[in-house]
């Protein structure tokens, strides 16, 4: 049976379409959908294996990248969208919608608590637009990251990518509960483009079946998309497409 997996559209998003041609090209049936169409129930999440939210500038990043597309979350999808995640479906937040998904408190989780954590100005105080190298956490909960042994190249396209924690502690808990999906190899600035602690680029739930992260592994699905890639033929496809199938394969196996 095909899995469908929903793009949420939001107005200043704008990697939708990458999205969806990651999830296709790892065997998903994307439809990119206007938040109002779920909020009004004329879409309904449940009749979805796979929900992703994009990268762009929702709402223009008015009062913090993500914030308002945070609060359709939890005030127009609500429990519809905890429902999602408490069925174990995969989500899956890249750049602005990781942003979303810590602002809506559905990162690092569990929901309705008070925020411990957040995304906020890059140390660089400007726009970092590069390619990085990430690594998957080994001990982390994620289920999009298994399999992933060797450090893989995507790019990052931010200004507000830089996680900050309310104490050590919550660092401390963080790491300790596996919560830590994907951090950026290399030491400090460029390597880490934004000045996250312990290099952190992205993060999971405790159930492992939503992860945010800053970099754009949509954007790195295909050989060409590499800036290597002439240099580099025998690249075969963009490493940033195991997510995708990692999300696919479980999303499959519910
Ligand atoms: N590419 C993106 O999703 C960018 C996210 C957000 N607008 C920022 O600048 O931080």
């Amino acid at each position: 049976m095909e899995l469908k997996a929903l793009i949420l559209r939001a107005p200043g998003i704008n990697r939708d379409a990458d999205a969806a041609l990651a999830c296709e090209l790892a065997g998903a049936r994307p439809e990119r959908v206007h938040v109002n169409r779920v909020a009004e129930g004329s879409v309904k999440l449940a009749d979805y294996a796979l929900l992703v939210i994009p990268g762009g500038f929702s709402y223009g990043d008015h009062l913090g990248a993500g914030r308002l597309l945070a609060v359709d979350l939890i005030h127009r999808l609500g429990e519809e969208l905890e429902r999602f995640v408490a069925d174990g479906r995969p989500v899956i937040g890249i750049c602005n919608g990781f942003q979303v998904l810590v602002k809506a408190g559905l990162l690092p989780g569990p929901t309705r608590q008070p925020p411990r954590v957040t995304l906020t100005t890059n140390e660089s105080c400007q726009f970092e637009c590069r390619w990085v190298q990430l690594e998957a956490v080994s001990n982390s909960r994620c289920l999009f990251t298994r399999g992933i042994e060797h450090p893989i190249e995507v790019p990052v396209a931010h200004g507000e990518g830089r996680i900050a924690v309310r104490d050590q502690a919550t660092l401390d808990e963080l790491e300790a509960a596996g919560l830590v999906a994907l951090r950026y190899v290399g030491e400090g600035y460029p390597a880490n483009p934004n000045g996250s602690p312990h290099n952190i680029a992205g993060l999971c739930n405790a159930q492992g079946n939503v992860l945010g992260l800053m970099p754009h592994p949509e954007n790195a699905v295909l050989p060409h998309q590499h800036p290597r890639w002439t240099r580099e033929p025998s690249r075969r496809e963009g490493d940033g497409l195991q997510i995708f199938r990692n999300a696919v394969r479980y999303a499959a196996s519910l």
